[in-house]
């Protein structure tokens, strides 16, 4: 079977899109998987480093442009479906998934026009509009909130959550890291949020008397990396700022709580991982579906939410150190936490990717030119 994978941008959209390719690739030695983003996405970075093939198209969002660039994005959108359409036609995929992102859009409905089976998987509760476009001619859509139903073709919608890369299917099964400071991970979705970099800062200047007892692992994203770094060791808290975690599977393992966004896939791993959390959902997601996403896990309780306007330093520190003094409360968040974890999703996926295969292809997918055998060291000697 050949995936073709097309969407991106940031990690809420890529991420899963990554943990079906570990499971479609891990399955059958001859399976393939190739994905279709932009050169701006986190996708140009990570595709190539996990060893999966990349095509790229050019293509920008439409929403929130100034008119000059709005128009530049729109005259370029033809181009991108030219593309796509080359790209289809190269690599004959059996299936196309769109994951969301700017790249899913052209790819999904060239695919479409192509005759070739199509699905999506929307991350969040309130999905977007291109996913809801597209849902209109896809085959399958692939959901991971109860709410999100309603807003696709009832027939078409499969509830099977986010797919979670198999790093972080370790903390499913294992128990905590053993560690002595209680130690939080703090981080801002895929790129980092300001809005969470300074209140934690500021919170550091409430929890003085704990200093001794804490340890902070802590994503800034680009720019607050040396301000967020000199705050914590100004105020002498000992934590370990970075601008990115390459290994969230470790991050997650250690930590006592999460303070973070309410994006989609975060909060996948959050359930998987069955970690307690602080969410600060981001205020200006679309249609406010941060927050949407948060309140799945705050009335099961496995979370607590704040608004980023109402949450002052203090209050995050008084929150900090509450949980920090009820292990029994924390304990229960987690349980909460691991109740709505599907570890399933990136296999469901797959599975309705074979169904999708047999059904209009037959059970060996399409006829394709035989591809270069990968060359081993040992077949080089
Ligand atoms: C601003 C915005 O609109 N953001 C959207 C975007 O968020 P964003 O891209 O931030 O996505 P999520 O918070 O859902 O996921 C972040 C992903 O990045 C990984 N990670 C994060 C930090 C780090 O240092 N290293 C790392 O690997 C996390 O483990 C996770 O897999 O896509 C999500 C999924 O559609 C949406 O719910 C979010 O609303």
């Amino acid at each position: 079977m050949k995936v073709l994978i097309a969407g991106g941008g940031t990690g809420g959209h890529l991420f899963p899109g990554i943990a079906l390719a570990e499971e479609v690739t891990t399955r059958h030695h001859a399976n393939e998987v190739v994905f279709v983003g932009t050169e701006r996405g986190l996708e140009a970075r990570v595709v190539p480093k996990e060893g999966y093939p990349l095509e790229l198209v050019k293509v920008q969002g439409l929403k929130g442009k100034s008119p000059i660039a709005f128009l530049k994005a729109l005259i370029a959108l033809p181009l991108a479906f030219i593309e796509s359409f080359r790209i289809l036609a190269r690599q004959k995929p059996d299936v196309v998934v769109g994951v969301g992102g700017y790249a899913s859009g052209p790819v999904v409905l060239a695919a479409w026009l192509m005759g070739i089976p199509t699905a999506i998987q929307e991350q969040n509760a309130l999905p977007g509009i291109t996913n809801k476009v597209l849902g209109k001619v896809v085959r399958v859509v692939f959901t991971a909130f109860e709410g999100a139903h309603r807003f696709f073709p009832e027939k078409k919608v499969q509830l099977i959550g986010n797919p979670i890369r198999r790093k972080l299917m370790d903390n499913y099964l294992r128990s905590h890291v053993a560690h002595e400071r209680f130690s939080l991970l703090v981080f801002g979705g895929s790129l980092g949020a300001r809005g969470i970099n300074q209140r934690m800062i500021e919170a550091l200047d409430h929890l003085g008397d704990l200093k001794d007892g804490l340890h902070f692992v802590h994503q800034t994203g680009k720019n607050d990396l040396e301000q967020v770094r000199k705050g914590y060791a100004e105020k002498g808290f000992q934590a370990d700022v970075v601008e990115f975690i390459d290994d969230m599977s470790g991050a997650y393992a250690k930590a006592d709580l999460v303070v973070c966004r309410a994006g989609a896939t975060t909060l996948a791993e959050l359930t998987v991982c069955k970690k307690a959390s602080i969410l600060i959902p981001f205020p200006h997601a679309t249609d406010d579906h941060q927050a949407v996403n948060a309140k799945a896990l705050v009335d099961a309780g496995a979370a607590l939410m704040f608004r980023e306007s109402e949450l002052t330093g203090q209050k995050l520190a008084e929150t900090i150190r509450a949980l920090k003094s009820d292990p029994a409360k924390l304990k229960n968040m987690e349980k909460k936490a691991g109740l709505l974890g599907r570890p399933e999703a990136a296999k469901e996926l797959a599975d309705v990717c074979v169904d999708l295969m047999v059904q209009a292809w037959g059970p060996n997918g399409r006829e394709r030119a035989p591809t270069e055998p990968k060359k081993t060291p040992r077949s080089e000697s």
